[in-house]
């Protein structure tokens, strides 16, 4: 087996409120920077490691994690809808070795997921359909979230597992460092608004319009600077690629879910998906950072980064 991990970030917004020329060139050159790496290696299977926005994963079962042995897209703000080509095969072999290490694994047939998952597929491999896929959701937004440990655990069991596969396996982690994008919160919320993320009502196209205009009109105001919601934290974000960069996985089990909420802000949890993918590749031997980009893009909502690694 060979190895290697994509950090890559997401946001709904890119092409719907993009940030100047300059960075959009600058974020276009990494990214096809890690495209043309991740063709090099060729992989011949991908554990996507991804946050959901209460598109699949409501507060009814809301699982820390949760691997999906079948899949399928809602196409939120425009990313492509249908079945993803999950390998059923490999997703089997990956839970039962996970629960064999003693991580209480979840597990999906029929998961749902939205452009956290399916946007990597689109701008790495063209679409969600094109490259065998196991995709395991990470819960980055809905509170309370667990210990930074299990996350380890459960990237780390997942590489173990993966290693004894004879086959090429890309590990993607999927999300934005620091971000505070008005994702609706359990705590406080009125009545039909915590039914929603509770129950999972599916929105008509009119209500899903509603809300993905509001992220976009989010995304002009805090890059205008008139938000309240948290600011891209660009020290936290760069600690944190220096811990990824040092293989110093283990002193991120110290940050608790308070203190990251409050340094990267409410989805600044999806760094979870990047814990997860990192610790999958060094449970299979020692690894080095080949690439690593950094922009705090606040049209986009995100402290972006890409970065890629591969076995030293
Ligand atoms: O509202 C959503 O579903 C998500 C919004 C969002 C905005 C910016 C960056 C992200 O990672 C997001 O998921
Ligand atoms: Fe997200």
């Amino acid at each position: 087996m060979r190895a290697a991990t994509l950090g890559l970030s997401h946001s709904p917004l890119i092409g719907k409120n993009d940030p100047a020329t300059e960075v959009l060139a600058a974020v276009d050159a990494a990214v096809d920077a890690a495209r043309g790496w991740v063709k090099k290696f060729d992989p011949e299977l991908v554990v996507l490691f991804a946050p959901d926005h209460y598109n699949g994963f409501f507060y009814k079962e809301m699982p820390p994690f949760c691997l999906a042995t079948g899949a399928t897209a809602v196409g939120d703000f425009g990313s492509a809808s249908g079945p993803l080509s999950v390998d059923n095969e490999a997703a089997v072999e990956l839970a039962r070795g996970v629960l064999d290490r003693g991580i209480d694994l979840t597990v999906s047939a029929r998961m749902v997921v939205d452009h956290g998952f399916v946007q990597p597929l689109e701008v790495i491999f063209g679409g969600i359909d094109r490259i065998p896929v196991v995709p395991v959701f990470v819960n980055g937004v809905a509170t309370p979230l667990c210990p930074i440990s299990r996350i380890r655990a459960l990237g780390a069991a997942i590489g173990e597992v993966a290693a004894t596969m004879d086959r090429r396996v890309l590990f993607v982690g999927s999300g934005g460092l620091s971000h505070d994008p008005p994702v609706p919160v359990l705590e406080g919320a009125p009545p039909r608004v915590a039914d929603a993320l509770i129950e999972g009502h599916p929105p008509t196209a009119e209500q899903r319009a509603k809300g993905e205009e509001r992220v976009v009109a989010a995304g002009r105001a805090y890059a205008a600077g008139d938000s309240s919601m948290i600011p891209i934290n660009p020290a936290w974000d760069n600690e944190f690629l220096d811990h990824l960069e040092k293989n110093e996985l283990a002193a991120l089990d110290s940050w608790t879910v308070e203190w990251m909420g409050a340094q990267g802000g409410g989805s600044g949890h999806e760094v979870r998906t990047w814990i997860a993918a990192f610790a999958a590749l060094a449970a299979t031997g020692d690894y080095e950072v080949n690439s690593r980009f950094y922009h705090a893009i606040p049209e986009w909502i995100a402290g972006f980064a890409v970065a890629t690694a591969s076995p030293r």
